[in-house]
């Protein structure tokens, strides 16, 4: 594929860092080279001795004198090698995408999607996604000043036949032509969607997929939630799909190891991850070498096999979670809103009944209430266009408060008719 086309004026101009490359020149380097090249400072000096974490599984993990210098020190624009390695084989093993990848690591997977936004999207640029959608997908792109055109989905995600729809506004002969305003990008969430739930099949996604080949579209998949599913096996992923090289994935450790240590990844042709590791070179440099070494020690411990247990604790974790939702949602709101169970993620996205728009409901009445829900006018393209919807988060709460939170949306709904 030609990704030229698909580049802004911005990022095509990125040019690599003399000063990152000789870092990375010097770390390949064999010991006998002595380098007065780079600025970075000596660890000696840092205060940092060594550090051990104590696992739930009863083990602990070790940085010793050695390791912990190198957890404290600059390191690869792209990732450290050993986390990307792991990261690669099992990219390989889960999606075994046909036409060659590469990675790279970002912090967190909001990263990741901020920086392809940037370096595809241009002012006036026409963007496909699903809406209602993540609301800090839609803080990324808006100031790009881009024109957001919504693709209608439901419950089982994005529709073919709407995307098609939408699509024949344009000839798809005339897609490279110079001027050409037809769509280059499509973004979606695949599985367990935030705000809705909603887990794209496999049908759709060749369908989906099939119409980007002929309008030559770029899909980024955001898919945070792929390890969040509740049952198997797990849907086959854009990714495992894409014969053309025409996928950008984020994953994301976040919602399955730690969301704080923001661990994310990019997935895609090794041109476009390449201009995205440049951008990174000139922003953070990489993401922090120390939780990237935690987490490269903790899945080299574990090994593929112990990291897809550890999937299987917390797949039965939000499984009961959801579980209580919908029961609770069953108990207390069946007569006053509308929802589909979601078999992924951890947001259930409610309708309600006789409301046509929720923000001043939850601002307001639910504040007094005190039962705090996402006004679902936050996840649209124009936030302020009337939303009847709510998304309710099933991750942190027990199943007693999310209960009692329901009882008390009931209440307030019935009091505002
Ligand atoms: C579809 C989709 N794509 C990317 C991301 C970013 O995840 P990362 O890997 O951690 O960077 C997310 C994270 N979503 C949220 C994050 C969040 C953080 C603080 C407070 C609230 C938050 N709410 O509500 C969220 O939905 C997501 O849902």
């Amino acid at each position: 594929m030609n990704y030229a086309r698909f580049l802004t004026a911005v990022s095509a101009a990125r040019k690599p860092s003399a000063i990152r490359m000789l870092t990375e020149l010097q770390q390949r380097s064999p010991p006998t080279m002595i380098s007065l090249a780079g600025g970075a400072p000596n660890p000696n000096t840092f205060p940092f001795l060594s550090a051990s974490f104590g696992l739930k599984d009863g083990q602990t993990l070790n940085f010793d004198e050695a390791l912990m210098k190198r957890a404290l020190q600059y390191s690869a624009s792209n990732g450290i090698p050993e986390l990307l390695t792991w990261m690669k084989k099992l990219q390989k093993d889960l999606h075994n995408p046909p036409s060659p990848m590469d990675m790279c690591v970002t912090t967190g997977s909001q990263e990741g999607l901020c920086k392809l936004f940037e370096m595809l999207v241009n002012p006036g640029d026409n963007v496909l996604l699903d809406a209602p959608t993540y609301s800090g997908t839609l803080a990324a792109l808006r100031p790009l000043g881009c024109n957001l055109i919504n693709v209608s989905s439901d419950q089982h995600g994005m529709i073919p036949a709407a995307l098609k729809d939408v699509l024949s506004r344009w000839d798809p002969s005339e897609v490279h032509k110079a001027g050409s305003t037809t769509p280059k990008i499509l973004y979606t969430i695949p599985n367990g969607g935030n705000p809705t739930g909603a887990s794209m099949t496999t049908q759709r996604k060749q369908e989906v997929y099939e119409l980007a080949r002929q309008y030559d579209m770029l899909i980024i998949e955001d898919d945070p939630y792929y390890f969040l599913q509740f049952d198997k096996p797990w849907a086959p992923s854009f990714l495992s799909m894409d014969v053309d090289g025409r996928i950008l994935r984020t994953d994301s450790f976040s919602k399955i190891l730690s969301s704080g240590l923001r661990i994310g990844f990019v997935t895609g042709p090794k041109p476009l991850v390449d201009r995205v590791v440049l951008h990174i070179q000139a922003s953070t440099m990489h993401t922090s070498t120390f939780t990237q070494l935690m987490v490269s020690q903790l899945l080299h411990s574990w090994g593929q096999d112990g990291f897809l247990q550890h999937i299987e604790g917390v797949i039965e974790f939000y499984r009961k979670q959801r579980n209580a939702m919908i029961s609770s949602a069953d108990k207390w709101l069946k007569d006053v809103a509308e929802w589909h169970a979601p078999s992924a993620g951890m947001f259930l996205w409610i309708k309600l009944k006789g409301i046509a728009d929720t923000q001043q409901l939850i601002m307001e009445k639910a504040l007094e209430k005190e039962v705090l829900l996402v006004p679902g006018g936050v996840f649209m393209i124009n936030s302020s266009d009337p939303c009847p919807y709510v998304r309710a988060a099933f991750s942190l709460s027990t199943p007693e408060q999310i209960d009692e939170a329901f009882r008390r949306l009931s209440s307030l709904i019935k009091e505002a008719k």
